[in-house]
């Protein structure tokens, strides 16, 4: 092995840049020259790259987003795509590849892998953790501190004004930041896609608990953490509808991408700089088509065709807690 190309893609995530790092370091030490893509699978496809020497990746550590930019990239959904992006790895000689980014982007390197000679490699980045294999997901530590910021905030207006909020968190699919948060948090409820869907028809079990804590507490703030794609018309249209069913006005804060971004706190920088590194010394043992990933504080192998095929499980225990204990 002589030559190893990197990229991100998909959701960029905070720790992205530290694990860039640690894939340029570590491979300096196997002797291994670095071509990094810019945004994604595009840059893979457009031959946009740049070599990554240790100098590059000198103190970008702290910081978020991800210096080889991400992106999204639609030809590579198609065969042709695919095929293109096998030659253009051939064409710069690189032995392997290692992708940053979540089951989306590890699908994306199964769609190349029958029509490349080399190894690919993947490594969990998603705000969302919402891979399978892995117990975390770079980025995803930050996003919940960022959250969390952003909740205590309104807690204390909430409170001042003994107001009914809803914050709407993201995650895609997956209730992950929305559980961990809210819990955090002290939210008295959340709402997430693990919960069963909620539509108009069934307000009255949101509305249940509120009524439920209003008797034991009488006016006081309520926060309710709503995973993004928890009701249909979004979670303003949600607020609107709580409020016509209460008769007291629900407010809506929609926290978006502000939860992508930051500096990656300590953990993620260890887990970033943990993978990355796992992931070259794995390349090198010759691993291919497998997840660096993290179980038990083991850095694991994770077949990369089976980290998208089961939807990753929220804690079941923290569920039932926040289900039955802690919505008064
Ligand atoms: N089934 C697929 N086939 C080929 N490429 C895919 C596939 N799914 C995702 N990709 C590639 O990976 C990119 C990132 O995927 P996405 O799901 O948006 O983000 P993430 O990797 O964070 O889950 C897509 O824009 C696309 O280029
Ligand atoms: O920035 P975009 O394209 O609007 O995507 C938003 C989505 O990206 C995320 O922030 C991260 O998701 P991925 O890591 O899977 O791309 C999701 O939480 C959110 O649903």
């Amino acid at each position: 092995m002589k030559r190893i190309g990197v990229l991100t893609s998909g959701g960029d995530a905070p720790g992205m840049n530290a694990c860039i790092r640690a894939v340029v370091l570590t491979a300096a030490a196997y002797n291994l020259d670095v071509v990094g893509f810019h945004h994604g699978y595009n840059g893979l496809l457009d031959e946009d790259y740049q070599t990554l020497l240790p100098q590059h990746v000198q103190h970008i550590i702290q910081h978020g987003g991800t210096i080889l930019k991400s992106a999204r990239c639609k030809a590579l959904y198609t065969d042709a795509g695919a095929v293109q992006a096998a030659q253009v790895l051939h064409k710069l000689q690189l032995d392997a590849l290692v992708i940053i980014g979540g089951d989306g982007s590890f699908r994306g390197a199964l769609a190349i892998a029958p029509h490349y000679h080399g190894q690919l490699i993947g490594v969990p980045g998603t705000i969302d953790n919402d891979v399978d294999g892995t117990d975390f997901t770079i980025g995803f530590a930050t996003a919940i501190d960022t959250a969390l910021d952003a909740i205590d905030k309104i807690r204390d207006t909430a409170d001042a004004f003994e107001r009914i909020f809803l914050v709407e968190l993201m995650g895609r699919h997956s209730g992950y930041i929305a559980l961990s948060a809210g819990i955090a948090a002290g939210a008295e409820q959340i709402i997430c896609p693990e919960f069963g869907p909620v539509s108009k028809a069934q307000l009255t079990k949101l509305l249940a608990p509120i009524q439920h804590a209003q008797l034991l507490r009488g006016k006081s703030s309520y926060i309710m953490v709503v995973a993004e794609n928890s009701y249909p018309g979004g979670t303003i249209a949600l607020a609107e509808d709580l409020s016509a069913e209460l008769g007291t006005e629900c407010r809506a804060c929609i926290l978006g991408h502000i939860q992508r971004g930051g500096k990656p706190v300590g953990a993620d920088r260890i887990l970033a700089t943990k993978l990355g590194a796992y992931a070259v010394e794995q390349l090198v043992n010759g691993a291919h088509l497998m997840m660096a990933g993290e179980l038990n504080q083991q850095a694991v192998l994770y077949p990369l065709a089976q980290t998208g095929e089961r939807t990753k499980q929220i804690d079941p225990y923290l569920v039932r807690w926040q289900q039955q204990i802690a919505s008064d």
